[in-house]
């Protein structure tokens, strides 16, 4: 697309034919990261667990009768990646629709979501808000004007898996090769990134562990340090890195260290607000632990590293900030 075609248009993003793709979204203007792109309303929501064609297209066909001939006719010019497969009802909703957050029991298909095409290394970050019923897009890095807006199609810690792992996934439910940045590096570099994200991916099990919170405090700092720097690496700068400041924020406060919770409570906040707004769910929750981290059911449990929030330390100098910030990793 031309940047004349789109200089006047008071929308943040236009609706393109994307080569290799069908069709795809891309930025009208430079976009900042954490900016809201789409907040996209379902057409209709579905049982996510619903996966009889017969019944999908039963209920596709009962949802659809309820809609505007123009929703209808945009539901219907939707991709469908299984047009020999099934019926064009299911198709088309199997390989549009998107679950209402990680446990949902819904899915939602969304008109303007739809559109948006994969990389594994996407550049926003889409999230159901159950406080808005809308599904969100920001953008979680800076996006150039003219460049292709994209979500992660893959689960979180799915997405960790190697180049192999994820073109299968994508091949089997997409019905395409990804050639996005991360797919098409070149073999060593390709490695490096496969090896990168298995170690993400194994971190993240670790601390998942909720005994080692306790029992291996500085080994789990450790490895949540360990994850963003590799995700730094791999420029995933998705929900999991507010995750893992909240993993850390636990670390501490379970141990006493109120000071560096505080700021890890901060930092939480701040990445959420990046991925998901100042709306997201749960967000004021976890504002609270900014002030008050030992509001925290986790406090008391142990005084090991005991501190107080007048000992959150200033200093000018990002990096000797964050040497303060992860002593507790090297302890
Ligand atoms: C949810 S739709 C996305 C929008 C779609 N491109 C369209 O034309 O409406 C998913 C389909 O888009 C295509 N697609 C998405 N990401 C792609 C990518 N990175 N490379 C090639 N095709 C992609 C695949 O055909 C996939 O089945």
């Amino acid at each position: 697309m031309s940047p004349q075609s789109h200089s006047q248009s008071p929308y943040l993003y236009s609706f393109t034919h994307v080569p290799g793709k069908g069709m795809g979204i891309v930025a009208n203007y430079y976009i900042r990261r954490g900016t809201r792109i789409i907040s996209d309303a379902p057409l209709f929501k579905i049982p996510n667990y619903t996966t009889d064609p017969a019944a999908v297209t039963s209920y596709v066909t009962k949802a659809l009768k309820g809609k505007s001939k123009d929703e209808q006719r945009m539901f219907l010019s939707l991709f469908n990646a299984y047009p020999k497969d099934y019926m064009p009802f299911y198709g088309i909703t199997k390989t549009n629709a998107l679950p209402l957050g990680p446990d949902s029991e819904d899915a939602g298909l969304f008109l303007t979501v739809a559109r948006l095409n994969h990389s594994c290394s996407p550049n926003t970050n889409h999230t159901w808000n159950s406080n808005t019923g809308t599904e969100t897009i920001h953008a979680i890095r800076d996006i150039l004007r003219g460049e292709e807006i994209t979500i992660c199609y893959i689960g979180s810690g799915k997405s960790s898996r190697d180049r192999e792992g994820r073109r299968k996934e994508l091949a089997a439910v997409f019905k395409f090769e990804c050639h996005c940045t991360i797919c098409d590096l070149p073999p060593e570099q390709s490695l490096a990134s496969d090896s990168r994200r298995a170690e993400i991916e194994k971190l993240d099990e670790i601390v998942g562990q909720g005994d080692l919170l306790m029992l291996r405090a500085s080994m789990a700092l450790n490895s949540c340090r360990t994850m963003l720097r590799l995700m730094d690496e791999e420029r995933i700068y998705d929900k999991r890195v507010s995750r893992i400041y909240y993993d850390a924020f636990q670390i501490c406060i379970a141990n006493g260290d109120v000071a560096r919770a505080s700021v890890f409570a901060r930092k939480t906040v701040e990445e959420r607000m990046i991925c998901e707004g100042p709306d997201s769910v749960g967000l004021e929750d976890q504002k609270v632990f900014i002030e008050n981290p030992q509001s925290h059911r986790l406090a008391g449990l142990s005084n090991i590293w005991k501190t107080g929030l007048e000992n959150i330390r200033e200093y000018d100098d990002q990096e000797e900030f964050n040497v303060w910030l992860w002593k507790r990793a090297d302890s």
